[in-house]
């Protein structure tokens, strides 16, 4: 046992559940037709004190549905987000597991579009991230989550030469902890557009009230164009 704690001290990890046989009939149509009515491009400029990119990395373009919409729009996502996903997250962590109580970041939808732009590599800020996959993407589609074990990764450069790599299957719902390991989305090279229910889940430790003040405007981005 001392042998796998040393080989495996400070490597990233992550716990998937499918949860496809607990979603509701048309799900995914559902959340397919909010992103299709609401999806906003925006510019992502960083840096930010989150941001881990090069010096000098471009404008990002970046698409998605804001979280006072999905409230609307969406309620059985938000449900299952302070019931049962939660409750998926506190098997995860092992332990008290908060939902967030400012709509703006709850819970969004991240679009990215065929031939579009990487996300932005980053840290997060709050202690389980809970990922709802709505499309599936193969490997050699791009759309994979690449995350860094190194938690020094300054880069996408730097997350590709040691990184876990997570290919979004549909119905499956994730969760990690991203404040210690940078991590990116890769561009969609091929096939349909990606999009994630991102959730965010706090715990006593790490309040939500601990959340940068400036990060949300940061995230809302610039007008495109
Ligand atoms: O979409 C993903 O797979 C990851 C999203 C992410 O890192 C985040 O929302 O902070
Ligand atoms: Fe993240």
């Amino acid at each position: 046992m001392d042998h796998v704690d040393h080989a495996l001290r400070g490597r990233f990890s992550w716990t998937t559940f499918d949860v496809t046989s607990l979603l509701p009939a048309g799900w995914d149509t559902d959340i397919a037709e909010v992103v299709r009515k609401n999806q906003a491009d925006r510019l992502l400029m960083p840096p930010h004190s989150t941001s881990r990119e090069q010096v000098g990395t471009r404008a990002l373009l970046t698409s998605a549905v804001r979280g006072a919409v999905v409230w609307k729009e969406l309620s059985w996502v938000v449900d299952l987000y302070h019931g049962l996903f939660r409750e998926l997250g506190e098997s995860h962590a092992r332990r008290t597991v908060l939902s967030a109580t400012d709509r703006r970041y709850a819970v969004v939808l991240n679009v990215q579009e065929p031939g579009g732009d990487r996300s932005e590599c980053h840290i997060d800020t709050n202690p389980i991230a809970g990922l709802l996959y709505a499309t599936g993407h193969r490997p050699g589609a791009g759309g994979e989550l690449a995350i860094a074990h190194d938690t020094h990764a300054r880069n996408t450069a730097d997350v590709d030469r040691d990184c876990s790599v997570i290919y979004p299957q549909k119905g499956h719902l994730v969760f990690f902890d991203g404040r210690l390991h940078p991590h990116y989305v890769r561009a969609v090279t091929s096939g349909g557009a990606r999009v994630v229910v991102a959730m965010n889940y706090y715990t006593e430790e790490c309040p939500e009230s601990m959340r940068p003040g400036d990060l949300d405007d940061y995230l809302h981005g610039s007008p495109v164009g």
